[in-house]
């Protein structure tokens, strides 16, 4: 029986694919594992009990990635099961940034009764008029599941397309289309686009990337599209490029106080993966691998632990091992299952930076006390026994 806790609503097409082996519990402290949205846990203390965190959706920097690491917790994610979402969002984002359509709706929404708002509305439209997205250039900063998609569909609609990701991913590149433009450095971008548009996660390495020097690379009335995370784009800087003029548009799906109600901006609250058909392939998605995890010890779609697949258990217990990625850790395992007279089925150790994972299946059953023996050994950070 494993508890599960979630932090936020997680859809129900995924809830109910946990069986009866799953209940759910009120108490995080107590939970075999967490689902999540985008709750900030960086604050949270986890319990003993605590074995993953599943986020429903592809942001992790809402979770504490090494702290998690270090106490033997493994964070999955959702790679790819919203980026059709945040795709559409982003196309409306354009298509909002280069006609007034809020303004001219907003209009017509305020318009007196008395009027004739039919002949009104012909005189006044033009102070909505904008330009086609069609002959523009867009840029696309990071080729990942939602800049290959949103670069894609752009060039259906007419756009000349400059994608730039210096670690893209050889499935992404695939998926490209030939006629993205390859853009090798992001000043390129800057300097080139009507639009630009970033997708890349929010790490320390790209956090205020677009800030007064990056904007002073870029055209006059540049429209800035930002549906990742807010810490992308410099608050103030961007607020001093609409005041001067120099962005035309900025469209955020991430209110921030400084943005709110800035001439220019179109602040939408954080709706890019807000669609049923995200939030039901998101927690499907997110069910699927804490399953796996939970039931074979396989691990999917991890962002702090390597991934491992060894398929479902034979008859003897499977053995798996969070640990660092260390020399002789194998070593000391099989040592010490030898001199315990178990005989190994199965074997399996991967690794990514700091960490490793090993799985070894025995022949026979695990005692608690093999277990205390393995967890007592040094960079062990997790161990569990999967009968
Ligand atoms: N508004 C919303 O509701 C949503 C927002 N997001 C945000 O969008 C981000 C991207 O999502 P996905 O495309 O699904 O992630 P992804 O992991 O598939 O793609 C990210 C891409 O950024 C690239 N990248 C990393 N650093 C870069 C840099 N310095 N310059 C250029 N490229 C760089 C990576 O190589 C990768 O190809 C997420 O990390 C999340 O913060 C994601 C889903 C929904
Ligand atoms: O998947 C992401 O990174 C998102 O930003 C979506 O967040 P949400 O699940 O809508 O809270």
């Amino acid at each position: 029986m494993f508890k599960y806790h979630c932090l936020n609503p997680i859809s129900a097409v995924g809830m109910n694919k946990l069986d009866e082996n799953y209940v759910k519990t009120e108490n995080a402290d107590e939970a075999d594992v967490i689902l999540v949205r985008s709750a900030k846990m960086h604050e949270m203390e986890f319990g003993k009990n605590l074995k993953a965190i599943a986020r429903a959706g592809a942001g992790v920097n809402n979770i504490p990635l090494d702290k998690c690491a270090e106490e033997g917790i493994v964070v999955f994610n959702t790679p790819g099961a919203n980026a059709n979402g945040v795709k559409e969002l982003v196309i409306a984002g354009m298509l909002l940034a280069a006609r007034d359509v809020v303004g001219g709706i907003q209009w017509v929404q305020e318009f007196e009764e008395d009027g004739d708002i039919a002949k009104l509305a012909e005189k006044k439209k033009k102070a909505f008029a904008g330009t086609e997205l069609s002959g523009k250039k867009l840029g696309v900063i990071g080729l990942g599941a939602i800049g290959v998609l949103v670069a894609n569909v752009a060039t259906h609609l007419g756009m000349e397309v400059y994608g730039y990701d210096p670690y893209v991913s050889v499935d992404s590149a695939w998926r490209l289309s030939r006629s993205i433009h390859h853009a090798t450095t992001v000043d390129e971008i800057y300097k080139e686009c009507d639009y630009i548009t970033i997708h890349v996660p929010a790490l320390d390495s790209t956090k205020g990337m677009i800030d007064k020097n990056a904007i002073s690379l870029m055209k006059e009335g540049v429209v800035i599209l930002n549906f990742a995370r807010d810490v992308l784009v410099n608050q103030e800087d961007i607020v001093d490029a609409l005041v001067a003029g120099k962005v035309h548009r900025y469209v955020t799906d991430f209110p921030t106080k400084e943005i709110v109600g800035v001439k220019g901006a179109i602040v939408i609250p954080h709706l890019g993966a807000s669609t049923e058909e995200s939030e039901d392939n998101c927690a499907q998605m997110a069910v699927a691998e804490i399953r796996d995890f939970l039931e074979n010890g396989n691990i999917t779609h991890s962002v702090n632990y390597p991934d491992c697949n060894v398929g479902t258990k034979a008859d003897g217990d499977r053995i798996t091992i969070l640990h660092r990625n260390v020399p002789n850790m194998i070593g000391q395992f099989t040592t010490l299952l030898a001199q315990e007279n178990q005989n190994i089925a199965l074997m399996t150790n991967k690794s990514k930076k700091e960490y490793a994972y090993t799985v070894i299946d025995v022949d026979g059953s695990v005692s608690d006390e093999v277990v205390s023996k393995l967890e007592s050994i040094t960079d062990v950070l997790g161990v569990r026994v999967i009968k």
